[in-house]
């Protein structure tokens, strides 16, 4: 996707409120007609229109130039105007309305500093904007904050829902474990609140959508583009293994895309935190399993997310997954790694693939040697690549690779 096609998507934003604001009556803004959304926007953003035209910059949607702000900004450290400095860390997310949990010793190994307090944040501070999309358990929606004018999506769960399909744990561990995380493939979680019916996830607005999307609309990812992208997966799980953090359901539909067309790891409800590093539990999606999750052995480890890396990596070039098959099939072949690389896919490429899908997990190619791989650095040449790659520095990530 250009950035003019982004702009346009921007520009169709549209006031949204009457689906997610709790207490129309107490809000400041009123409900407008869906009909005006276009003049009602042109005239929220008046002042940074102004601002716009006095730094004499080409003609652009406002709520772009945002967004490139938040993406481009250092750590994208966001928090509104008036609010305290983060408050010390805190052992629960109590406030959530969900069922509380007494304490978490796994995050006590993570360093960063912890995410400001639900109480901090309530639906009044965003204007909404236009739905990004629709999940099992709620919408999201583009969002601003007022007062800062920052961009981001906002996620809106009912509890109602997240009771009935009993995942408010999953949702708790996802709150806890996102928002501890600092990197640039890795989607931000900057807060959460909630009110007597729903939770509200502020999250990182990432720009060009689901890269499922992308990869059913082309078939396959050209061998540069998906050699960039496994380049920036591994980057994020060396990351994320760092912190003792398994993802466990790597796959394209969990993974979306930033405005200058760098991945962003989303969907962290069946991650944990793996301070014994050996869990039992059974998740994920059955095409990403690997073996030791499949053949009754009791645990399973960060490697795991090779696996899963390697069934990525298969089905960026391919157009499908390599175990892809009716359930019981593609059980059976998963154990025994029953896959074939086709001819199409180069010799380096199938060589990674081959290295990442091996049934015993200590045998499979560590993340440090994805990344110096003869095929990842055939095609990702360049300080900004391996800046990002190595999740060094800022994290700034600004080279697209969607336009390859
Ligand atoms: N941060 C975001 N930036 C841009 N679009 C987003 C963002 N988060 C979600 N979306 C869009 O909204 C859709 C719904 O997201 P959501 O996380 O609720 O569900 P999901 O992960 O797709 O599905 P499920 O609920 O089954 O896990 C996504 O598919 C994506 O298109």
């Amino acid at each position: 996707m250009t950035l003019r096609q982004i702009e346009a998507r921007l520009g169709q934003i549209s006031i949204n409120e009457e689906n997610v604001n709790p207490n129309p009556a107490k809000s400041k803004t009123a409900i407008i007609p869906s009909g005006a959304a276009a003049a009602a926007l042109a005239s929220l953003q008046d002042k940074q229109q102004a601002q716009h035209r006095q730094q004499q910059e080409p003609a652009r949607h406002p709520l772009l130039k945002i967004a490139v702000h938040n993406q481009n900004n250092a750590n994208n450290q966001w928090r509104p105007s008036d609010m305290p400095p983060p408050s010390p860390p805190r052992k629960t997310i109590e406030s959530s309305g969900l069922e509380s949990r007494r304490s978490n010793p796994a995050s006590s190994s993570l360093s960063i500093p912890q995410p400001l307090s639900p109480r901090d944040f309530h639906l009044g501070m965003f204007e909404i904007g236009r739905p990004l999309g629709k999940g099992k358990f709620g919408r999201v929606y583009l969002a601003k904050e007022r007062k800062n004018g920052f961009v981001c999506a906002l996620k809106v769960l009912h509890k109602s829902e997240l009771q009935h399909g009993k995942v408010e744990k999953q949702l708790r561990r996802e709150i806890e474990i996102q928002s501890n995380l600092r990197h640039p493939n890795i989607l931000r979680l900057f807060g959460h609140f909630h009110d007597s019916k729903r939770v509200f996830l502020i999250l990182e607005f990432a720009g060009q959508g689901e890269l499922y999307k992308m990869l059913r609309k082309v078939g396959k990812f050209s061998e540069p583009r998906a050699a960039e992208y496994i380049a920036q997966m591994a980057a994020a799980l060396m990351y994320l293994h760092k912190k003792h953090v398994i993802h466990r359901d790597i796959k394209p539909e969990n993974i979306l895309v930033g405005i200058h067309g760098e991945i962003k790891i989303s969907d962290f409800g069946w991650s944990v935190h793996a301070p014994n590093s050996r869990r039992t539990t059974m998740c994920g999606t059955l095409d990403y399993l690997p073996p030791e999750m499949l053949n009754g052995s009791n645990f399973h480890n960060e490697k795991v997310d090779l696996w899963s890396l390697g069934v990525l990596t298969y089905e960026f070039l391919v157009g499908a997954a390599p175990f892809e098959d009716n359930p019981v099939e593609t059980q059976r072949r998963i154990v025994k790694a029953d896959m074939k690389v086709p001819d199409f896919v180069s010799p380096e490429a199938a060589d990674l693939i081959r290295k990442l899908l091996v049934i015993k997990p200590d045998q499979r190619i560590p993340l440090e040697e994805v990344v110096k791989h003869p095929w990842i650095l055939k095609h990702c040449t360049g300080r900004s690549n391996i800046t990002r790659r190595t999740g060094s520095g800022s994290s700034s990530s600004s080279s697209g690779s969607s336009s390859k």
